[in-house]
């Protein structure tokens, strides 16, 4: 139970609203270190909007995002930051960040919150391995001190150049498409496409990776693959997963832990064996008995 003994992100008393809307109520949860945590629910319950709050699309009507990108955040630590008007600080565990206060990029770049989204969105006309060498932009920016000695390739650039193809070719080989490198990106199968997604994201070497919908339209050996993918993400890279998945079999298959969302607000929180038996749950997906409405339904 990471989630409680050492928490990445600690959601607290989070709320959005647009105009009359209720999409997130007072949701509060965290999100362990090294876990895959996947956030279910009906349609229209608030996944996509929870995401947004955390990745700076949107700024929250209300609450508190508490990222501890290192260590275990102490909760004076955390409480001391809100107080003051500041965004990050660095504390004895590491550093701590407040994404709600923070823009998107700054969350991208500084607290390592990379992110996925349901329509795929790959540079379809550039090759494989170039939108994976894009993703590390930021990266050879800096080593070109943002000035023309990149276009020079003076050696601190080529240098950082080397290791951005070494880690695009890595990424290729882990998700099996090295072969396919210098192939348009749109080419490539739907499946594929989703994999190179999140190969992606993995080449700006995020702390947290945050996927909507990864297996959507995916068929039976996409979702073998995908499954996989994200164990090797979480075990050997040592990455924390946020998922928000509408297919069970790959959300019952790989999460430590599910936090399940209904009309905004948390209805269950826990091991994906307690969530799968969870009453609410059960009436959340099926409908309430007596009702004969589903949940999507009434969404
Ligand atoms: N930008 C917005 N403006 C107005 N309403 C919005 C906006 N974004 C989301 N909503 C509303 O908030 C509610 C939650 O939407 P959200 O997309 O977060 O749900 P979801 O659980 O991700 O759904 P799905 O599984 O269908 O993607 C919905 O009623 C939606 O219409």
């Amino acid at each position: 139970m990471r989630w409680l003994s050492d928490p990445l992100l600690t959601v607290d008393h989070l709320s959005m609203h647009f105009g009359g809307i209720r999409a997130v109520s007072d949701l509060s949860f965290t999100a362990g270190r090294r876990d895959i945590t996947a956030l279910i629910g009906p349609n229209g319950a608030g996944k996509t909007t929870v995401f947004n709050c955390i990745t700076g699309f949107y700024k929250p009507t209300s609450g508190r995002l508490a990222f501890a990108r290192e260590g275990l955040a102490e909760l004076d630590d955390v409480a001391a930051i809100t107080r003051s008007a500041r965004r990050h600080a660095r504390m004895a565990s590491g550093d701590i960040y407040l994404l709600e206060r923070m823009p998107d990029f700054q969350i991208a770049r500084q607290a390592r919150v990379a992110r996925t989204f349901q329509n795929i969105r790959l540079f379809s006309g550039m090759t494989v391995l170039e939108n994976l060498i894009v993703a590390q932009h930021n990266i050879l920016m800096r080593a070109s001190g943002f000035t023309i000695l990149g276009l020079l390739g003076l050696p601190p650039y080529r240098t950082r150049e080397a290791e951005a193809v070494k880690t695009a070719t890595y990424w290729l080989e882990r998700i099996g498409l090295l072969p396919r490198a210098d192939d348009p990106a749109g080419d490539l199968p739907y499946g594929d496409q989703r994999r190179l997604e999140i190969a992606r994201a993995m080449c700006t070497d995020p702390v947290l990776l945050c996927l909507d919908e990864p297996a959507a339209g995916l068929n039976p050996r996409e979702s073998a693959e995908l499954t996989k993918l994200l164990c090797a993400i979480r075990d050997d890279h040592g990455t924390s997963v946020l998922l928000i998945e509408h297919d069970m079999s790959v959300v019952m298959n790989i999460s430590d832990h599910i936090v399940v969302l209904d009309h905004g607000v948390k209805i269950s929180d826990g091991a994906s064996d307690f969530v799968r038996d969870d009453p609410n749950v059960i009436a959340a997906y099926l409908g309430v008995p007596g009702d004969d409405t589903t949940a999507e339904q009434r969404a």
